[in-house]
């Protein structure tokens, strides 16, 4: 097949995804008002980098100007954000929607799962397609791209399972990298017969993720150890959900960590650990993690822990009602030690640890109760694609052990960057996706599964208060959220699957840059961009006056357009006459003076 490494074109998209993009172009007549103007006004505007007071101006689902007193059509609907956080949406680069599993469903689907995300401010997620053994990647891919298209409440991206190995497998990869838009492949482990693949697999796979640049993700837990470790709890006659955690303690988890970085430092592929979940393999990533940077290998590692686990614990009580404790199993599991959620927070506050995701992936307790009598068969997975937001806010930021851009670095730009979709999402600038939360740390809320949106009966942060949640969610420029109510706007269809392109440039620095999707687009937003990381400051914030007028508004304009370039300043770059690659200086932490504050525990060693 004719591909390349480039976004998916007209010519290089194949016949069975012909099918269902036309579709997904058609949205319902009251999705199709495609003058949807909106202005966010008097907010504490907070990227990754820093925070400043800025309004906002939207219009046909892109941030069209940031400033102040800007020059706005009538008839724009205002929001005042006064008091208020205006951040990029929540990317939640882990969820599990309706996933056949040991033996079921899970029980959210990509309604019902992305319309819980959009309430608690998250407006996209990845979810994976993970095939059986003997199963196509490309039809497992396109068998979820059907469940979801039309059904999603946000974007969403897929990254896909690599289960067994084969050349077939090797060049289903190549074909999805290049044609089907995906970036990114998860290994397991783990799951012994299952999904797990041996060390000689693992090599394979993480050789061709980096042929292709892509992620490599891996589920990082001994599953022979696990598998030996169950037969021998059972037949002690421990068969109790309290066996789940004790066949698989924390070493378990730190030794697959550890073998997969070192996979990782010999193939030199970057690698993703999904869903650390102890302190343990916590630590064992921030050391190879620091080690490999050392070595002069930025970036090789990234790793990812759970709202679930910085949410809560494995109490000493919960295996008193089985279906209490079933309810809180998943893989690997919430540890004993009540330390746990504080030392994972402290290691995305010091950037060991880059993102958090969900993992969500809900059985009811009638599904739960398949593994009453043996604690190996109660499907593994919890929720959290609704409370991650407000879980991370609560437990990060009104703790004091992370302030609120890290906040958004680690609930969206982070993810945004490594899996290259970034700044179309996780940043708040000119050009970029209107997928926006307005967060309002006053607004205090009990977590309950009697008042959640979740289609699942239970969840695992009952009681929980939260001083901090979603006010207003924007998706693709609608408000869908407002003073934290759902609207008739979030519907069905509103999101699409989103491309991630392979050479995620904080992954693969030394790569040229991918296109994305549109080549003009991506030019803009890289000169602005350029403009905020290395005057330290953006033009945002500067008076149309200041000849910087592109983004607060285009001459001849009263509203600047996506296509409208920037203007530059005397003696600025010209990025289109340099051979100075912007992304691979996106990806580097030398940007001067862009932090607000240092973090907790010291400089980061992270991209912050
Ligand atoms: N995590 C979990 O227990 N369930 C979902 C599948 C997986 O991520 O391993
Ligand atoms: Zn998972």
């Amino acid at each position: 097949m004719d591909a390349t490494n480039g976004p998916i074109t007209a010519s290089t998209v194949p016949s069975d995804l012909k099918s269902l993009m036309a579709p997904s172009k058609k949205l319902p007549f009251h999705l199709q008002s495609s003058h949807t103007r909106l202005l966010i006004k008097n907010g504490t505007v907070v990227n990754a980098d820093k925070m400043e007071e800025m309004d906002l101006y939207i219009e046909d689902g892109i941030i069209k100007q940031l400033g102040r007193n800007m020059i706005i059509p009538g008839g724009t609907r205002t929001i005042d954000a006064k008091s208020m956080y205006v951040m990029p949406g929540g990317i939640d680069p882990h969820t599990h929607l309706e996933f056949e599993f040991m033996g079921d469903k899970s029980v959210d689907d990509f309604y019902t799962g992305t319309r819980a995300a959009v309430s608690g401010g998250t407006t996209m997620i990845l979810d994976f397609a993970i095939p059986k053994k003997d199963e196509s990647l490309i039809n497992t891919y396109m068998k979820y791209r059907k469940l979801a298209d039309g059904k999603v409440c946000c974007d969403y991206g897929l990254h896909v399972g690599i289960t067994s190995w084969s050349d077939s497998v090797k060049n289903e990869m190549s074909d999805l990298c290049k044609m089907y838009g995906v970036n990114s492949f998860k290994f397991f482990l783990a799951y012994k017969d299952l999904y797990m693949i041996n060390d000689e697999e693992m090599y394979h796979c993480l050789e061709a993720c980096k042929e292709l640049g892509a992620v490599a993700m891996v589920h990082a837990e001994n599953g022979t150890i696990i598998k030996e470790n169950t037969k021998k709890l059972l037949k002690e006659g421990i068969t109790g959900p309290e066996g789940h955690e004790l066949s698989r303690p924390e070493e378990v988890e730190a030794e697959a960590v550890f073998r997969a970085c070192v996979f990782a430092n010999q193939v030199k592929c970057p690698l993703y650990v999904v869903h650390v979940m102890s302190s343990s393999a916590g630590k064992m990533l921030a050391q190879k993690r620091r080690e490999y940077q050392q070595r002069s290998v930025p970036h090789l590692l990234f790793g990812e822990t759970l709202a679930a686990a910085l949410g809560t614990y494995w109490k000493p009580n919960i295996c008193l009602h089985f279906e209490d404790a079933a309810a809180h199993v998943l893989g690997p599991p919430l540890r004993p030690d009540p330390s746990t959620p504080t030392e994972l927070m402290k290691l995305l506050a010091t950037g060991d640890l880059q993102t958090v995701g969900s993992d969500n992936c809900t059985f009811n307790a009638k599904q739960k109760a398949l593994g009453i009598g043996d604690f190996s068969k109660i499907p593994n997975g919890v929720n959290g694609v609704e409370d991650r937001m407000s879980i991370v806010w609560e437990k990060g930021v009104t703790a004091g052990i992370i302030d609120p851009t890290q906040f958004v670095a680690i609930t969206s730009t982070n993810a945004a960057k490594i899996f290259n979709l970034y700044p179309k999402k996780g940043r708040i600038a000119v050009g970029s996706d209107a997928d926006i939360v307005v967060w309002n740390p006053k607004r205090t809320k009990k977590i309950s599964a009697k008042t959640h949106q979740q289609a699942v009966d239970y969840n695992i942060f009952e009681g929980t208060v939260v001083h901090g949640v979603a006010e207003y969610v924007i998706v693709k420029g609608r408000v869908c959220v407002e003073e934290a109510e759902i609207k008739a706007s979030l519907s069905r269809g509103l999101g699409e699957f989103v491309q991630t392109p392979v050479f995620p440039a904080i992954a693969y620095p030394d790569a040229a840059p991918i296109k994305a999707e549109n080549k003009d687009f991506e030019d803009e937003l890289l000169i602005l961009d350029d403009e905020i990381d290395f005057d330290g400051v953006t033009n945002a914030g500067d008076s149309p006056s200041s000849g910087r007028s592109s983004v607060c508004s285009v001459p001849g304009s009263p509203v600047s357009h996506r296509s409208g370039r920037a203007l530059r300043k005397e003696g600025q770059r010209d990025l289109h006459s340099s051979s100075f690659s912007v992304s691979s200086d996106q990806a580097e932490d030398k940007k001067p003076s862009i932090r607000v504050s240092e973090p907790p525990g010291g400089r980061s060693t992270g991209f912050w």
